[in-house]
């Protein structure tokens, strides 16, 4: 391992030799998490998001997480989703449901995955309402602080751009306050239309993980998580900050090779 658990202000930062060890520590970290929450709650809230992530989380299908893992206890939701049939390969859902839901014993009326035959606005706004229900039957925490529900745990993966979830660069969706799910139709990264977390609710998680790989992120995530001057660019993953949850960056070498200061222990 390169340069793990260092902390600073931006959350604790692992940065990985290789994607093998990338995929190890993640699916240890996402597997104690689990088993945290099943003890302390009986459920494991997750959010999921699109992209190289779940190819990243491959291991959880392999021994010994896929026996040791309580499958039947998780409740699994999307950070965000492209407005596309679930048959569709641009499909966050299908993504999932090929790469990973359908290779561990995880139970269907758990898996809440939006509705595809409606509008991004209207699977938006039926997405809150499956996510209030379950709120209310405390399947998914609240936030004391906020009435946001408090997922165990949103995973994230992010763009060139320091795009999380889809919330892009300068679009209006970072200014979201009041709602937990939003729309777009115009997203820069095809398709255009989908649904997203908002800022309020990934930062009411009680975990939240940034998943980064390669060098073409690198310039994204220095913008993300140094300290840079007030007249840099922001990027969206920097407003990733929850507000008392833990925020972990998974990231390998060529993502983290932008990062001040950082000394590789050879
Ligand atoms: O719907 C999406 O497009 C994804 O959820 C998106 O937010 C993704 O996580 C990032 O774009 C990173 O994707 P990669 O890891 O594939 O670069």
């Amino acid at each position: 391992m390169a340069f793990s658990g260092v902390k600073n202000d931006r959350g604790e930062l692992r940065i990985l030799e290789n994607l093998d060890e990338l995929r190890t520590d993640l699916a240890d970290y996402i597997a104690e998490l689990s088993e945290a929450a099943v003890k302390e709650r009986g459920v494991f809230a997750v959010a999921l998001s699109g992209g190289s992530l779940i190819g990243l989380m491959g291991k959880l299908c392999e021994a010994p997480y896929n026996k040791t893992v309580d499958w039947g206890k998780w409740y699994i939701f999307w950070a965000d989703e492209r407005v596309v049939a679930k048959s569709h390969s641009d499909s966050n859902y299908k993504l999932a449901k090929d790469g990973l839901l359908s290779k561990v014993p995880i139970v269907p009326s758990h898996v809440h995955s939006i509705n595809d035959s409606v509008s991004a606005e209207e699977a938006a706004d039926e997405y809150t309402f499956v996510i209030r229900q379950l709120v209310k039957s405390r399947m998914v925490s609240v936030s004391d602080i906020s009435d946001c529900p408090k997922f165990d745990l949103i995973l994230l993966g992010m763009g060139p751009d320091g795009h999380v979830a889809s919330l892009f660069p300068n679009h209006a969706v970072l200014d979201e306050k009041d709602e937990w799910v939003t729309f777009i139709t115009d997203s820069p990264k095809p398709p255009p239309e989908r649904i997203t977390f908002t800022l309020p609710v990934i930062n009411s998680a009680s975990n939240v993980a940034i998943v980064v790989t390669g060098e073409t992120k690198a310039e994204a995530v220095h913008l993300a998580i140094d300290n840079i001057g007030p007249d840099s660019q922001s990027v969206p993953a920097r407003l990733v900050q929850p507000t008392k949850g833990k925020l972990v960056w998974f990231l390998d070498k060529p993502a983290a090779s932008k990062l001040d200061s950082l000394q590789f222990s050879e």
